[in-house]
Order: structure tokens, then sequence, then C-alpha cells
């Protein structure tokens, strides 16, 4: 049994060893301050609008963002699965949009007023960059994935057992920490970690650093909430 166990154990994907050769960046961004502060319901609620208002900007960058991976992947991959957990994702975004517009009129923000702040500006500048055609579907599909993973980990965090999200933001953080999010994101995984199995060492390496990047500005974006 004891074999079993331990062959099962190194079945693990190529994603997970990065995350774990990664964990102390990965966890400042999953468990950064603001998340924290969240979870033990101290977060300030200028904190909590800053990142609402700008975060509703980053979506709706995200979204051609995600149509260009769509279209990537309806180019190169050899297999539908691909394209129907991307369509997933792009058609929960409109949902998504409706939501920030409502959450904001429940704060009192008016979304058309919103400045980007510079580290919103750099990250969408990052996915533009990423829509252009030279970019690999797997370099662009990491990206998809650890843009949506950090969400998914960071929000899950803020209504595990034992948290104490104020009841009024627990809506968000179910909106990315809840289940369903949670198996789409796995299934976001699975693809890259497909692709990756049958990556050069160049796109491995590519990939790799993409990871990388997406958490440092999941980081900074974080960061904006504090006001630094
Ligand atoms: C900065 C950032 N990263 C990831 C997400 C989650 N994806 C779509 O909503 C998000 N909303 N914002």
């Amino acid at each position: 049994m004891q074999e079993i166990v331990k062959a099962e154990e190194k079945k693990i994907g190529m994603t997970e060893a990065w995350l774990r050769k990664h964990r102390p960046v990965y966890q400042a961004a999953t468990k950064h301050p603001f998340i924290r502060t969240i979870r033990d319901g101290t977060v300030q609620s200028h904190s909590f609008k800053t990142w609402l208002a700008q975060d509703y900007l980053f979506v709706r960058e995200f979204v051609p963002f995600v149509a260009s991976v769509l279209i990537k992947a309806c180019k190169e991959s050899d297999d539908n699965d691909d394209v129907e957990v991307i369509l997933g994702g792009m058609a929960s975004l409109k949902d998504e949009i409706s939501w920030f517009k409502r959450e904001a009129n429940k704060w009192g923000i008016s979304l058309s007023e919103v400045i980007p702040q510079n580290a919103n500006k750099n990250y969408c500048q990052l996915l533009e960059s990423l829509m252009s055609p030279e970019v690999d579907y797997t370099v662009a599909l990491t990206a998809f994935w650890a843009i949506e993973v950090v969400y998914q980990e960071s929000f899950a965090h803020c209504i595990e057992e034992g948290s104490k999200t104020p009841p009024e933001l627990k809506e968000t953080c179910e909106r990315w920490g809840n289940e369903g999010f949670g198996q789409y994101c796995k299934s976001l995984q699975k693809l890259v970690d497909q692709r990756l199995q049958k990556a050069s060492d160049d796109e491995l390496k590519k990939a790799e650093v993409m990871l990388l990047s997406i958490i440092e500005h999941e980081i900074e974006f974080w960061n904006m909430s504090r006001g630094n």
C-alpha cells in the first residue's frame, strides 16, 4: 500500500511541480495581506472598494485576452476539451461584468470614473502582449490558468472554516472561491499539463517564466488595495 501511495504521489503534473517549487511567491499572492484582512474581518472598506473598482477595469481587458486564448485553442489544439473549457470561462465573464456593476452600485462606486492605477495598467499590458499571435498557445494557456487559480485560492481561503470574512464580502469571495470555480481551475490546469507534457524545453521555460510573471502581477494588483 505504501508503495502505491508513493507512486501516486509522484504522478504530479508540471504545474503542481512549479507551484511547489515557487511556493513562497505563490503564497505571497494567495495569502496576501489584503486577502488576510478579508479573512480576519479587519479589511477597510476603502481597500475593498479600490480593489473592486480596479478589478472591474481589469476584467474588461481580460475578456479579449480570453478570446485570444480561445482562438489559439481552436487553431492549435487537437483536443476539443480545450475549446469547451475556455469557452465556459468566457461565458461566465458576462455574468461577472454584470456582477461588478451591481456590486459597485452597492458600494457607491461610479465605474465610469475609475482611473486605472499603474499596477493595473502593467498587468493589462501583459495581457495585451499575450494576445499576439506570436505567443505560443501553451504559454498563453499557462497564463490564463495562473490568473484564474490565484483568485480561486485567495478567495477560497476567505470562506474556509474559521474565517471571519464580513457577511457583506461573502458573495465576492464565493464568486471565485466556490467549488465550481475550483473545478474549472482544475480543468484548466489539466489542459495546461497536457500541453506541457508535449512542450519543448524552450516552451517549458517560457511557460514557467510566465507563471512567475503572473504571480508577481497578482501581488502588485493586491498591493493597490493597501495604497502602495
Ligand atoms: C487581477 C485579477 N486576477 C484574476 C481574476 C480572476 N479572473 C476573472 O475574473 C480577476 N478578476 N482579477
